[in-house]
């Protein structure tokens, strides 16, 4: 006679109908193989939350599945008779946490995928606005590191003020910071470009074969933040800094060559490394060898 606690199932419709008796064995109890830790611990959440039903059923059922698993609960022979089932240990209790996390990331990671897939419409040349992808791959250029980083040495070659060398100097370290800790992330993180990029860049590293976060977008938010505090410029013109460097962004998800989430990580640690560029910024005081060497050159 099974007890009523073991009565109460709060799993969604498909997950009941394919284990209709809930015994051990079933998905219900984690004996499913690796594919049934995942959408057991969801019906955890989903009872835990449900008005009227047995929380402590709940957590029982997630330290059941393989995943949760660590010590021996007696859930086969508990009843109304027995007594009630000592607390989970903190860290068990804590495990229900990142599923919950989980289910949010793989929410966060489809509309990623299927919003970047809508706007990708100059992917190729025969898509919707496939007419606009030379214009797209000009920006492209605009943002590559090349051209800035050839642009920045020969002006700092032709700078004849203290002042000029200072902030070119400074900018040409900004950008190789930059070449730096994006091919570090983008090796580490190896999250490959979108199925319907076409790999026809200009110029490119072996990590670029990887897209998270888009280089192109920390650039731009780095070297528009870097313009804006350092070049007195007419209103218009800030303003058009501001929406290159937007522009460039949303061409690269356009293109095909990002996804939304690599262009928005992108813009955010452009941005941040500024504030790292301005935070060590390079002056004839605290690096004097630097400015010196460049001097007689
Ligand atoms: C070869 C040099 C100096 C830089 C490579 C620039 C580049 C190709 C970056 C990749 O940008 P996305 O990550 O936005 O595609």
């Amino acid at each position: 006679m099974p007890s009523p606690r073991r009565n109460v199932d709060a799993r969604p419709l498909s997950a009941s109908a394919s284990s209709s008796s809930g015994g051990p064995g079933s998905p219900a109890h984690g004996g499913g193989g690796g594919g049934g830790g995942g959408r057991f611990e969801f019906q955890s959440l989903l009872s835990s939350r449900a008005p009227g039903l047995d929380p402590t059923c709940t957590r029982l059922r997630a330290s059941e599945s393989p995943v949760h698993r660590r010590g021996s609960f007696p859930l086969a022979g508990a009843g109304p008779s027995q007594a009630p089932p000592a607390p989970l240990p903190e860290e068990d209790r804590m495990d229900l946490n990142p599923s919950f996390l989980g289910i949010a990331l793989r929410s966060l990671l489809a509309i990623d995928l299927w919003l970047s897939k809508k706007l990708g419409v100059c992917a190729g040349e025969s898509s919707s606005w496939g007419s606009m992808r030379p214009l797209m791959k000009l920006l492209e250029i605009s943002g590559h590191g090349i051209p800035w980083l050839l642009g920045t040495l020969y002006c700092l070659s032709r700078s004849d003020s203290w002042a000029g060398r200072e902030v070119l100097m400074n900018l040409l370290f900004a950008l190789l910071l930059d070449l730096l800790l994006v091919a570090l992330i983008k090796g580490l993180v190896r999250r490959r470009r979108p199925a319907h990029n076409q790999m026809d860049m200009f110029v490119t590293l072996s990590v670029d074969k990887y897209s998270f976060p888009s280089g192109h977008a920390t650039r731009a938010a780095l070297v528009s933040r870097f313009i804006l505090n350092h070049l007195v410029l007419a209103i218009p013109l800030r303003v058009l800094v501001v929406l290159w460097a937007f522009i460039l962004g949303l061409s690269r998800v356009m293109l095909g060559r990002h996804n939304v989430t690599d262009v928005a990580f992108g813009f955010f640690l452009g941005y941040t490394q500024y504030s790292i560029v301005d935070y060590c910024w390079l002056s004839p005081h605290n690096a004097p060898v630097l400015f010196l060497l460049w001097n007689q050159q």
